[in-house]
This record gives C-alpha cells, structure tokens and sequence, in this order.
C-alpha cells in the first residue's frame, strides 16, 4: 500500500504511520525541529516534505525558502534530484541483500535525512561559493545528506554481520565476535577493543542493542567513515558515528541521534589516545571548529585513514575482491598547512554571556546551526588571515570612524538587523597584470545590497536614503582592504538573489581588479570571481601528472582525449600538449567559456570545449570523436548513465576517474568492470592524492580530502599502452593484447 506522508503541512496525515511509531517518533521530531528552523528564521510558513514509499520519491518543496532567498535549489530541480537519492543508494549496492523491511525502513530514514537538509540548503548557500548553478548544488546536496546513511548500510553489506537479533545479541554480549567484513588490522582492533572493554575499569554502560538518545557510551573506533566520522561498532555490531573520533582511540561519548541501524554520537572524553595523536596546531580546533577534523592526528596517519576508507568503498560497494592490493599508497601533500588558495567565511553575530560575539568563520563541530568565528585559519595564508581580520574588525565596529569603515549588523536600539555581508571569499593566485603573488576578496552581500553606485545614481538618488548608504560603505569597506592589504588584486561584490528571491549572481568590481590568475603545469588560468578552480594548486599538479601516467597517453601525439565534467579545462589542457585533439564537456556555460579563453590565451589550438548535460545521452552522440583515452572528474554524485552507457560502448583504450567520493566512484567502477553487468574493463590499480590534510574533507566547502585516480583499461588496449602503461610493472598481455592487472 502507497504510504505518503505529508510532513508538516498536515500533523494528521502521519498517522498513516499507525504501525511504525519509532518512525512516527522521528516524524515528530523532524516536525519541530522544522518548526523551530522555521521559527528561527522567521521564514512566513512551513516547509512540506512528502516521501513517497513506492515510488522511492523524496520531494522536499524548498519554495519558502526559495522566496526568501535563503536556499539554493528550485523546487522543481530539487523534486527531481531528491527522488534520485533512494535509488542511488540501492544503485550502489549497499542495500540489496538486505531484507524488504530494513531496506524500507533504511530508505525511510534517508528521507527523513532529506527533510531535515532544509537547514543544509541554506548553509550550503555560504559554503559552496563557487558551485556554478542550482542544478550542479542539487547534486553536490545528495551525497552531504545520505552520508551517513549510506556509511551505516555499507556496514550492511553482503558477508558483513547480519544486522543484530535477539541471539546473537545475546551471544556477543558474552563473547564479542569481531564483526565481519573488516579489514585484518581491524578485526584485530575489535577483538582486541572488545577484550579491553570486558577488562575496562570504567564503568559506562554499553547497551547491547541500539543506544537512546542522551545515552553515554564508551566505544571503540575502528576506523574513519566517508564524513569523516569515526566508525564504532557496539559488541551487538550495532554502529555509532562518533564526531573526531579517530581509529584506535577509546573514549566516551553522548548519543545525538539514533537511527534504526546506526546512531550519531558527541565524543565527551579519551580513555586512551590513537597511538599517533598529536597537538592540533590551530587553536580553533579546541573550541570545535568543524573546519579541520583530523588536526590530532599525525599526517601519516591520516593519509592511512584516507586509503584506508577508499580500500573500504571498493571492498564494500565495489565489489573488488583484491581492493587492499589495488590501493596505492596516499600521495602525501608536501605542504600539510596553508594549502588553499581558497576558502568561504560566513558571518556569525550571537548574543553570549559576555556580550555580542561578531565575526566570521565556520560551521562547529557536529552542530551545523553554530558558527564559530575564526581569528585565523591554517589552512589559508597570512595574507588571507589578514584579509579576514580586516574584515571581521568592520564587522566588529560599533560605527565607522576614518580609518575602519563599520559592517556592524546592530541597529540604534541594539537589534540585529541584515547583514550587508553575509559572507567573506578570500582567493590567493597571481596578478592578472604584475603576475606578483596576489589575493582577491569576495564580499557575498545580502540581497537588498545595490550594485555599486554610478556617476548618474548618485544625481537621482535623494541623498541619505539607503541604497546611497549601503553602496558609500561598500566602496569604503573595499578601500579600506585595499589600502590595509598591499597584496590585494581587487575587491568584489557578490549579490547571489536580488529581493525577490530570484538568482541573480551579481558580480561587480568595488576595487581593483575582479580578475585573478593561477598557473598549472605550465599553463595560466584567468579565473572569474566564481569560477571553479581546484584549491590545492600544488598538490592539482601532482594528481594531474598522475592522471596522464594512468591514461598512458601515447608519446607520439597521434591520441584524441576527451575530458568529461571538465570544469574550465584544466585536466584538457594539463595534457594537450600530449595529445592530437582534446575535447572538454562541461554542463556550466561560463566554465566552457573560461575553458575556451583559456586555451586561447595558452595558444592550444586543438582544444574543442562543448557544453553539456551529461546526464543526457545525447550529449555523447554528437560529440563528433572517437577518444582514445577518456578522462571524468564528476562532481560527488558519480557519473551520470549515459556517461556509463557510453563507456561501456566506445572503443576507448584508457580510462581513467577522478573523483572526489570513493562510495560513488566504487559504485561506478563496479557498472564498468563487473563481467555480470556487462562491464568490459578492468581495473588496474587505484592512487588516492591528498587533497585536502587535516580534513577528512569538509563537503559544505566544497573542500575534499582525497581524490582517487582509478585507470581502468579496457581489453581493447594497443600496444603502446602496453608500454606506457607499464610503468606501474604490474600488467601482462592476455591472449586479446589486452592488458590487465594479474
Ligand atoms: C569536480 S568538478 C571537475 C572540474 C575540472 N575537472 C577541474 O578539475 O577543475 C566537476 C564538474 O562537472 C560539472 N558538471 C556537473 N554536472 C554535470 C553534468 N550533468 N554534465 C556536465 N558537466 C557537469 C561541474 O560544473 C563541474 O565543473
């Protein structure tokens, strides 16, 4: 029988429930917790989630949200996309040996993690600056929210522990059996974890079946999930997601969530460190920034949880049997620190204890409703710091004096009113005109923020309204950055919606330049404000190098490259000068556009970029080429079918994927190698790059942490890739000259 559930818009309609009340108790819950966002946000009416049970449809109607321009994702593309998210989660394989009932009951819950992503829309909003278009957000927003979920039925997967009954609930809590499906070193560690725990002095109670919320535990983490939470399984095998707990530690924590098959916990105390745990460098990272996760832990060690968690998505969602042998060892980043060259501060003002707290900064710890001001971030440079403080200084100040231009939000009768600046975007690269090193800074304003004012506005507007006010502090706070920060190629004004909620995307020049430039392997990238850049340009250049070796283009020049989600060119262009013809696709229209002024101003002839849906299939039908080797770099969602379909029909010697989700990119990679589905590659190996240290990768910044270069090489091989291929010494000819990992 179709149960659909009207959420919000009708308390009634739950009772369609009757049978479920632990769901209906989560219905509840979500309710208020809606209400309470919709209270706090002073949003005019609430917000309708329905969820579909037969036809695996999640609709959340962001509408409300839409009109007051606080969320990212038309309603009608949301609807779409979110009926995506169930299907995706079956697609990845996590979910097909499970029973009907927990299979409903799991794709339930990720329903309910869907209604509660209206909070994510909006924070997404500050943290996402540079995802070019509502559609691209949209898919940037499934994995954010069914991680979790999909990380608690990996842990379901076929030849794990089934999911616990009354006996073996009653047999583990005499004699903990580690559970299944784990690495070695894992099993060893829960077997290891369990035997301490039945020796533990301290006395927590561990339940032997699911945890109630508020409940405080004492656990073992085993491992890191994707998210960056740490994985600890309960003697019963039932799995709590700890915030920063790292493989290896002991420690207590507080339930703050339960779900049928796992529950999310606060980490309180550590009853014994990760052997490897040092000093967080950044002070913040006491105070639960949700910036950097793994600060504590050495970088060594992180780069192990990293390769660790890619082994795990190939094993469990990939299906590849020899997945430990496939992984390579992390390539390190040589610069662990101020790495970025980019990074979004959103702006917080709080009333506390001791007064106002105004500044910007990130989202805390496991409580994506709390932003903490940041002073100083280490992952930026001092430059970028400094931008930063200048800024939260205007922001801080009561009323603007000559040489500090006032930001503050606090009206005459000390209520808050709008921000100008919702959100600060430091970008570091090269001037466009010097080449010197050089920052760019972005102020995201609030939508009643006017454009800057020309000669003839200032003549028609009545001096002292508004509009007149808020474009005279605009001008000054840009002067009074581009005269405290030396280095600073311009300022610009970001207006994303104007008042009516509609997008906009508003960029105008308040100071400088808008314009800033970055090089990569040789090549200069004019950027845009927005435009998608990778922000490790370092760390860019060795994964592209690793990209050509795993494409093994052909040293004479006579391949034709095709780039897949190609962005503004730079993996095309990175190799180009290897190739006979490249061939970019790219849905956003200024990133095609940025690609093309890009080849051109590198004087690269034979780039073509065309733009592009790739989750229409006849995107590929026209591409007018027949690539010999094809690279994708998707955005996290994975690739689109058609983009499957294709690879698995065209004639292609290499491919090779980059991507920034080992749980979807291991769901791919099984389409296109599994015998069964009609997968006609083979994998050849797997090189995570750390893109991201100190992070697990922090998504709502559109920040990751690793990206895993998979080549995979189909048995239409030649010769020459044969020899170029080689170069991992691990491949041999089979009867067809094919090439293939032993
Ligand atoms: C992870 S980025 C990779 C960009 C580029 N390879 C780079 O390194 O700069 C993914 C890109 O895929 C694009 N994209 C997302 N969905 C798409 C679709 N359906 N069709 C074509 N391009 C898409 C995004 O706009 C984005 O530029």
């Amino acid at each position: 029988m179709a149960k659909t559930l009207d959420l919000l818009r009708s308390r009634d309609s739950l009772q369609h429930l009757g049978d479920a009340s632990a769901v209906h108790v989560e219905l509840m819950r979500t309710l208020e917790l809606a209400q309470e966002f919709y209270k706090q946000t002073r949003l005019p009416s609430t917000q309708t989630a329905t969820y579909n049970y037969e036809q695996r449809t999640a609709l959340l109607d962001v509408h409300k949200e839409e009109q007051c321009g606080q969320s990212l994702v038309a309603p009608a593309e949301y609807e779409g996309l979110a009926a995506q998210l169930p299907q995706q989660a079956v697609e990845a394989g996590v979910m097909l040996d499970a029973t009907a009932e927990e299979r409903r009951q799991n794709l339930f819950n990720m329903a309910l993690d869907d209604a509660r992503t209206s909070q994510i829309v909006q924070r997404l909003d500050r943290w996402e600056p540079d995802v070019g278009n509502a559609h691209q957000r949209g898919r940037v927003l499934q994995p954010v929210h069914s991680e979790p979920a999909l990380a608690a039925l990996v842990a379901l997967a076929p030849g794990d522990q089934d999911p616990p009954t009354h006996q073996s609930e009653q047999a583990s809590s005499t004699t903990p059996a580690p559970p299944q499906g784990l690495s070695r070193q894992e099993r060893a560690d829960m077997t290891s974890s369990s035997s301490a725990h039945s020796r533990s002095a301290h006395s927590v109670p561990v339940p032997a079946k699911a945890p109630k919320l508020g409940d405080r535990l004492e656990l073992e983490c085993s491992s890191i999930a994707f998210g960056g939470q740490g994985v600890c399984k309960l003697p019963s095998g039932y799995t709590v997601f700890c915030e920063r707990a790292l493989p290896g530690e002991r420690l207590t924590a507080q339930v703050t969530a339960v779900k049928k098959s796992f529950a999310t916990a606060r980490k309180l105390e550590v009853l014994r460190q990760h052997s490897n745990a040092v000093d967080a460098p950044c002070p913040h990272f006491q105070e639960g920034c949700g910036g950097c996760t793994m600060q504590n832990l050495a970088y060594v060690s992180q780069l192990r949880a990293k390769e660790q968690q890619v082994v795990e998505a190939l094993r469990r969602i990939g299906k590849v049997e020899d997945a430990e042998g496939l992984v390579r060892p992390a390539i390190p980043c040589e610069q662990p620190l101020h790495y970025r060259n980019k990074m979004s501060f959103s702006l917080t003002s709080q009333q506390s204890p001791g007064g106002l707290s105004t500044g910007f900064g990130f989202k805390k710890v496991g409580d994506a409703s709390s932003t903490l001001p940041i002073a100083s971030c280490h992952l930026q440079d001092d430059t970028a710091n400094h931008i930063l403080r200048c800024l939260t200084t205007a922001a801080q100040s009561p009323s603007s004096t000559s040489s500090m231009p006032s930001l503050s939000i606090r009206g005459k009768d000390g209520v808050m009113g709008q921000p100008l600046v919702k959100r600060l975007t430091v970008r570091s690269g090269l001037h466009p005109d010097s080449g010197a090193p050089a920052h760019l800074a972005i102020l995201h304003v609030s939508p009643s923020v006017p454009a800057p004012a020309k000669a003839d506005d200032a003549r028609s507007s009545a001096p002292g309204t508004d509009k007149l006010a808020m474009q005279a502090t605009m001008q000054s706070v840009a002067q009074m950055l581009m005269r405290e920060v030396p280095s600073l190629a311009g300022v610009v004004q970001h207006r994303e919606l104007n008042t009516a909620g509609k997008r906009v995307n508003q960029v105008h020049t308040l100071a400088g330049s808008s314009k800033l430039q970055q090089q990569l392997c040789g090549l200069n990238f004019q950027l845009s404000p927005l435009a998608f850049f990778q922000t490790n340009s370092k760390q860019t250049e060795v994964m592209y190098n690793e990209v050509a070796l795993a494409a093994g283009i052909a040293q004479d020049g006579s391949e034709h490259l095709l780039d897949l989600y190609c962005g503004t060119g730079t993996i095309a262009l990175s190799l180009a000068s290897r190739c006979k013809s490249v061939t970019g696709v790219e849905s956003v229209t200024s990133a095609v556009a940025d690609a093309k002024v890009n080849a051109r101003e590198n004087n690269i002839t034979h780039a073509r970029f065309l733009k592009g849906d790739l989750a229409q299939s006849s995107v590929l039908t026209k591409l007018g080429v027949t690539p010999d080797v094809v690279v994708a770099d998707p955005p996290r969602a994975g690739l689109d079918s058609p983009v499957i379909e294709y690879l698995k029909g065209c004639s292609a010697r290499s491919f090779v994927y980059v991507s920034c989700n080992p749980a979807t990119q291991a769901r791919d990679l099984r389409k296109l190698c599994d015998e069964r589905t009609g997968g006609p590659y083979e994998l050849q190996y797997v090189q995570p790059v750390d893109m991201f240290p100190q992070t697990h990768h922090i998504e709502t910044q559109r920040a990751f942490w690793a990206l895993g270069g998979h080549s995979i090489h189909s048995p239409t091989s030649s010769e020459k890739a044969c020899s170029s291929a080689a170069t991992s010494g691990r491949l041999i000819s089979n009867p067809f000259g094919a090439v293939y990992v032993k």
